[in-house]
């Protein structure tokens, strides 16, 4: 019996942002401790002798594929949309400031899309397609989350 399991690894960074057309208080530079939880779905390795045996993916890789791609890039970093030129061009002015321009607007639904379509991918291509990322959930507070899915 070899079910498919998911299995998911959180990790946690600090980011600026702000939704520059919203009608309360988040048109207001501020920030978040997010959240990102990245679940993979795979077949539990038979191993015997390795360091994987009886896992679908080892914790280590999910944390180090998911610090390198996005923890790396958006920790302590502002980000900012690149139609909000104000802010753009302000941040621009601040010399060594760590800034992210993103496409969208950095609401918590587009961010968790940049990272899923980010790391999709990666995993993909690095586990010879026996697993996926079958689901990304990103916090902006503890209350608020998007979940993307496969
Ligand atoms: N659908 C979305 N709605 C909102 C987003 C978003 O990304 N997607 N973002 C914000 C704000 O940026 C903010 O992060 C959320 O603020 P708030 O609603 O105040 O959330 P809190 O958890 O801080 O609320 P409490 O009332 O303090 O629990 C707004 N909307
Ligand atoms: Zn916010």
């Amino acid at each position: 019996m070899n079910k498919k399991i998911e299995i998911t690894r959180r990790l946690e960074f600090d980011a600026g942002h702000r939704i520059p057309h919203h009608d309360g208080h988040c048109k207001h530079v501020h920030g978040h401790r997010y959240v990102i939880e990245v679940t993979l779905m795979g077949n539990v390795l038979s191993h015997q002798g390795h360091g994987d045996d009886g896992m679908v993916l080892d914790f280590g890789d999910i944390k180090k594929i998911t610090n390198e791609e996005i923890v790396q890039k958006w920790d302590h970093a502002f980000l900012v949309a690149k139609e909000d030129h104000a802010l753009v061009n302000f941040l621009a002015s601040i010399p060594n400031h760590k800034t992210v321009v993103m496409d969208s607007i950095p609401t918590v639904e587009n961010l968790a899309q940049t990272a899923f379509s980010t790391l999709e991918p990666i995993f993909k291509e690095r586990f010879g397609g026996r697993l996926n990322l079958s689901r990304l959930r990103l916090y902006e507070t503890p209350n608020c989350w998007a979940d993307v899915h496969a």
